[in-house]
């Protein structure tokens, strides 16, 4: 079979710079038109180019290893732009004369698996798998993250297939471009039928070999209409699990009921609210892509955030006892005595990002610190038991696992289980995050990027609280400046991606995090390209 269609229409080609279409470990752009002043950046051409400098990048990886042709399958979430950029990603891997294999909706960890799944009747294991997807973010986005069986690609690969990406992008331009028919393989799929199974099997395992461990619960999904609905049918009813009163199963790229993001307020208020109406034992909620998720229990208290790092270092550290879970920086005080006094873990608070934190997981392992957990306050999940894949859908088949092992040992109250695990987490009672913005035009950059701008406020802040007998700056620490103080922390870091300093402040109240969010006014006021607009509202009497 040929990928892709015969047709001839040559899209107009503008000069495109590669690099801004950069975000840490991702690829993200603007792929449907219509929102004032964001213009399509991920057009056909520019995603071909891509696919052909990621199939260019993996021929140089991998050429040693196979006598056979390579592979590269080809997942997408549920954008409405996921249709146009398959396309164009199959025409660019088969142009470079590797074989396309589509599995149309997808999860980003269903890909990662392809590349470690060995079953030749799906084709698998793949050489590298492309997931087309931007998250949570607004309809009109849309990108790519790129595996091999050794994981997620990081930034560096990332910058290599850009820069490739733009030599491709250039014979375009010189040569002119047209959707040309491809002639290497393209065949189809249906991947999702192995990754789900393999998560069947792995409840079924830990529940010891019973073929309905949660049979009789009720557990609502709230996939956002994102890809991540097939986990009620696909998985819970599988295990025997009720799913009546699941929402928004159905993939909607416009994502008309909420944004698919267990960090969204309004989107735990509905899964929480779907859990109170049906009387249900447990909710689960899924970003867009399914690498993060949350869970509700059966009274409405939301498990995510920390709370959820807080029950999955639970789950993880009954199994390894003193292990140490990593996880991002902004994770409260209350987790770490949680895990180290109550649980007798370890906590390696490291920086901000999935990628981040699996990395530094795999290192500390590598260096002989055994680490088997890492996971971000955002909902992203990683464990060494399950190849350090990030997974949102494998982090509530570990929380099925204690549901279902907690019945068959004899106590029948379903996800009181769970919430008893976490019940002497210690929890600020006021928590916020306030994101100063960096005016990129503003003269104070001297042409200079946010980035050195944003680090000089760091650094002053810095100064700033060496000098002040009230605050303590925490002695390790990754990223930004991390300060305790007035019974409650802060921390103002550089956001991954964006120009903006996220600050973060936990306190025993809301007048202690205002004395704290004056500290930090006071130390970055001269700094004229900062919009401390939000800390300025948040302080006021
Ligand atoms: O640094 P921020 O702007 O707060 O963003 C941080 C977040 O960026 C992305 O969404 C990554 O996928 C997350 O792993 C990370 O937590």
């Amino acid at each position: 079979m040929a990928a892709a269609s015969s047709a001839t229409t040559v899209p107009s080609l503008d000069k495109v710079d590669f690099l801004k279409l950069q975000n840490g470990s991702d690829i993200r752009g603007v792929a449907v038109a219509g929102v004032e002043g964001e213009p399509v950046s991920l057009t056909e051409p520019v995603t071909e180019a891509i696919a052909a400098a990621f199939a260019a990048w993996l021929l140089d990886k991998k050429k040693a290893d196979t006598s056979r042709q390579l592979r590269v399958s080809i997942g997408h979430d549920s954008r409405i732009s996921a249709q146009l950029l398959q396309d164009a990603v199959s025409r660019g891997i088969a142009s470079a004369g590797l074989d396309v294999v589509q599995y149309g909706l997808a999860s980003t960890p269903a890909m990662f698996n392809s590349t470690l799944t060995k079953d030749d009747a799906f084709l698998c294991p793949v050489d590298g798998a492309i997931m087309i997807t931007a998250s949570h973010l607004p309809y009109n986005r849309n990108g790519f993250k790129f595996f091999t069986n050794a994981g997620g690609l990081g930034k560096t690969d990332i910058k290599d297939i850009l820069e490739r990406a733009a030599n491709i992008y250039s014979i375009f331009l010189a040569e002119g471009y047209s959707v040309k028919k491809a002639s290497a393989s393209l065949k189809k799929v249906d991947y999702m039928s192995v990754y789900t199974s393999d998560l069947v099997k792995a409840v079924r395992k830990a529940a010891g070999n019973i073929e309905k461990p949660l049979d009789g619960f009720h557990i609502i999904v709230d996939a956002g209409n994102g890809a991540g609905g097939f986990f009620a049918a696909k998985v819970l009813e599988h295990l025997g699990a009720i799913t009546a009163g699941s929402q928004f199963l159905e993939p909607d790229g416009m994502f008309p009921n909420h944004i698919p993001n267990p960090e969204d307020k309004a989107a735990m208020k509905a899964i929480t609210q779907a859990v109170l109406d049906n009387k249900a034992d447990l909710g689960i909620i899924f970003d867009t892509d399914v690498d993060r998720s949350a869970a509700v229990d059966s009274t409405g208290r939301e498990l995510n955030r920390n709370r959820l790092i807080a029950l999955m270092s639970a789950i993880v550290l009954e199994e390894h006892p003193g292990t140490t879970i990593v996880t991002d920086s902004v994770t409260s005080d209350g987790l770490t005595s949680f895990i180290e006094k109550k649980l007798g873990g370890k906590h390696h608070r490291f920086k901000r990002g999935y990628k981040n934190v699996i990395d530094e997981a795999i290192r500390l392992n590598s260096v002989g610190k055994e680490s088997h957990l890492a996971i971000e306050t955002s909902g992203h999940g990683a464990l060494k038991e399950n190849h350090w894949l990030d997974d949102g859908a494998y982090l509530m088949v570990k929380l099925l696992n204690k549901l279902a092992s907690a019945r068959a040992s004899g106590r029948g109250d379903g996800s009181k289980v769970l919430t008893d695990l976490v019940d002497s987490l210690e929890e600020p009672a006021f928590a916020v995050e306030l994101r100063l913005k960096i005016n990129q035009s503003h003269p104070d950059l001297k042409g200079g990027s946010f980035r050195d701008y944003g680090e000089v406020v760091l650094k002053h802040l810095d100064n700033h609280i060496a000098s002040d007998p009230k605050l303590q700056k925490a002695p390790v620490n990754y990223e930004g400046v991390r300060v305790s103080g007035y019974g409650g922390w802060f921390l103002l870091r550089l956001s991954l991606h964006d120009p903006v300093l996220p600050l973060n402040i936990e306190t025993p109240s809301h007048e202690d995090a205002v004395k704290l969010g004056l500290e930090v006014a006071a130390a970055v006021k001269e700094f004229q390209a900062l919009d401390t607009s939000a800390l300025d509202k948040f302080v006021q009497p």
